[in-house]
């Protein structure tokens, strides 16, 4: 089998969309500092993973409970806004964060809850060449049309195109004019605005169509704007995106401006401030950021850093459905949600520790995040977050919580020791996350460069006791593990394959710990280590090299590495039914897993066949020699 399509999917993940803060788990965007700059695209942080289980453990046992229904939600009118809902849900309002959306029903895991067809979606600077502007299929081998007057969105065909002139006649003009005054250059992200304006400029012109008085409109106006209490610097920023897409619209006055309905400046940035709020990303089927989208609908749903759903991409093309209708928005249910539950999905990487994630939460959406995972219940029993933990000193098999605000004494699970000197632990967490930052900035610009600060670091922490889950570790196997399947040849060499496979098994075991089963980043992690096993073996080097048995223990080889393939692959199936719909039968990525299964059980058949015929062979042989009484 080949990994050509695990490479496809690897570069679309590596490119990261630059609205997003820093993992490819992200559903929510707020909008980071390059957006702000509404120039140049910084780059991304990767998500992660480690150890213990080869594959994953399949359960997670150390998940937080989720929250109890909050009793003192009221109903919301829908004053004929938010059409998009489903009967089976409905509106309802807290006080701690505002307006969110409540299951009726119960609805059973992998369960469809909203599918959609956001109005705006638009592609980051540096996919632009790489999907169909308009339905985000990604570019076929016969290549994508460039729209010839802007030269900067390209469709699949001319019923995009025609479809989507609607409203990029406007942008169209927007663009041409924004590249004349842009310094020349071949760096798209300085030729063309950054997709925050962009995705703004569709806004606004969607609204100048529409009309005010539209219910589209009337859905954007209703978003939550934090523009009041934002910090300083975040007003700084909101401000700035303002100029960027003043300069934009073309807009040469506060006349101009309110003919889209802007009638003064602070107008136009509460209306970034609801942007900045309520956008989320737009990913293809594997869960890779491409752009970013606004659903005023979907963005009623509230966080939470256990949620019970996810938005996804996963372009399942039910019979009638055409490619056209994508990108198809749909929000599914990770686990079984019980009749008045809030709907909850999540805006961060949730990867990251308790206070890497309220930080952000705070930064970008302008809350404080007490959800079950960032407060357990006084009540539960504490159970360990690995995000936050490393392996007993003693190695025992316990674990140790990180030392942070909460806990300072140091104690191992299992051994209930106290683990006296935990700053060499400290100063390892330090030095990773700076090498994190690094490796995240590099990995476009200087991949060679973050493999061998990945190929570094990544031994260090892991002699410093930190798990595969422990933050920033797995996100460091993870972004290895994204070059690595990038940087891979054609032909690679078994000892290449071997490492990513090695790398891909540490990523699923981290994540595993973290995220509950049938989670959209952890199902796909779960596919890629099955695609990787079931890549045709290289051979062996003819080995003159000293033997590392402890290398050579995983990934297994022949038949066994095979079964290994299949069985993760039935996993990843089953993950992959919940993350993507059980309805759509998981995607995209499902339909690709499946035909791998069918290939793996037929390549298992001939391993069977030829084993059975050299048995049988060697049987025949040895009742001959006994007939011929041992002369051959
Ligand atoms: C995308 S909007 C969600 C809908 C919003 N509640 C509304 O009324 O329109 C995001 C905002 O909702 C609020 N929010 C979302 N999740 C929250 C949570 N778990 N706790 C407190 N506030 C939350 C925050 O103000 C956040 O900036």
């Amino acid at each position: 089998m080949s990994f050509g399509n695990i490479r496809a999917a690897r570069d679309s993940r590596q490119r990261k969309s630059y609205v997003l803060p820093s993992s490819d788990s992200k559903e929510y965007t707020g909008i980071s500092q390059a957006s702000r700059d509404g120039v140049r695209a910084p780059d991304q942080n990767s998500g992660t993973n480690d150890e213990q289980t080869q594959t994953g453990s399949g359960s997670s046992s150390q998940h937080a409970l989720s929250a109890p229904p909050d009793t003192n939600a009221r109903p919301i009118p829908r004053d004929g806004l938010y059409r998009e809902l489903p009967p089976s849900l409905s509106l309802k309002s807290t006080k701690h964060a505002g307006r969110g959306i409540w299951s009726d029903e119960n609805i059973k895991a992998g369960t469809e809850i909203i599918a959609l067809r956001p109005r705006i979606h638009v592609l980051s600077t540096q996919h632009l060449e790489s999907f169909c502007s308009y339905c985000c299929t990604p570019r076929p081998s016969s290549g994508l049309k460039r729209c010839t007057k802007c030269h900067a969105l390209w469709y699949c065909g001319p019923a995009c195109q025609k479809v989507d002139w609607n409203v990029h006649k406007y942008e169209c003009t927007a663009i041409s004019h924004w590249k004349e005054s842009a310094p020349k250059s071949n760096d798209l992200s300085i030729a063309i605005p950054s997709e925050a304006v962009r995705s703004l400029g569709r806004v606004l012109w969607t609204r100048k169509a529409e009309g005010s008085n539209s219910v589209w409109w009337k859905e954007i106006d209703a978003m939550q704007s934090h523009r009041g209490s934002l910090p300083p610097s975040a007003t700084d920023s909101h401000v700035q995106l303002a100029h960027f897409l003043v300069r934009y619209l073309g807009v040469r006055g506060p006349g101009e401006l309110s003919s889209f309905g802007l009638h003064s400046a602070a107008e136009l940035v509460d209306l970034i401030s609801k942007f900045t709020t309520n956008t989320f990303t737009l990913t293809t089927p594997s869960v890779s950021p491409i752009g970013v989208t606004i659903s005023p609908l979907v963005a009623l749903i509230n966080h939470s850093c256990d949620p019970n759903a996810s938005i996804v991409f996963p372009r399942s093309s039910p019979p009638n459905e055409n490619a056209i209708k994508e990108p198809v928005l749909r929000v599914v249910a990770l686990r079984d949600i019980p009749p008045g539950t809030e709907i909850l999905t999540t805006y961060i990487d949730i990867t990251l520790s308790t206070a890497k994630r309220r930080e952000a939460l705070l930064e970008t959406y302008n809350f404080t995040c007490n959800c079950s995972a960032c407060s357990p219940p006084p009540d539960v029993p504490k159970t360990t977050d690995w995000r936050e933990v490393f392996w007993c000193p003693r190695k025992c098999g316990g674990t140790c919580t990180l030392p942070n605000t909460a806990v300072d004494i140091v104690k191992c699970t299992k051994c209930n020791k106290i683990v006296a000197d935990v700053e060499p632990i400290l100063d390892a967490v330090r030095v990773g996350e700076e090498a994190l930052e690094k490796a995240s900035s590099l990995q476009l610009s200087d991949p060679e460069h973050v493999l061998r600060l990945t190929k570094n670091i990544i031994p260090i922490l892991t002699s410093m006791g930190l798990t595969a889950s422990t933050h920033p570790l797995l996100a460091l196997f993870r972004l290895r593990q994204s070059l690595l399947i990038s940087s891979l040849p054609s032909d690679p060499t078994k000892e290449l394959l071997d490492e990513a496979i090695r790398v891909a098994a540490k990523s699923v075991a981290g994540l595993s710990n973290i995220l509950r089963e049938g989670h959209p980043i952890r199902a796909i992690a779960l596919a890629e280590l099955g695609k990787l096993l079931a890549v045709d073996e290289p051979p062996s080097p003819s080995t003159t090299a000293i033997r590392q048995p402890e290398l050579e223990a995983f990934p297994p080889t022949g038949e066994a590495r095979l079964s290994l393939a299949k069985e993760t692959l039935q996993r990843a199936l089953g993950e992959l039914h919940i993350a993507f719909g059980v309805k759509g039968e998981g995607g995209e990525v499902g339909k690709e897993v499946r035909n791998m299964l069918v290939d793996i059980e037929r390549e298992l058949g001939v391993w069977k066949t030829k084993v059975r015929g050299a048995v049988e062979d060697a049987i025949l042989e040895s009742r001959a020699k006994a007939v011929s009484g041992g002369k051959s």
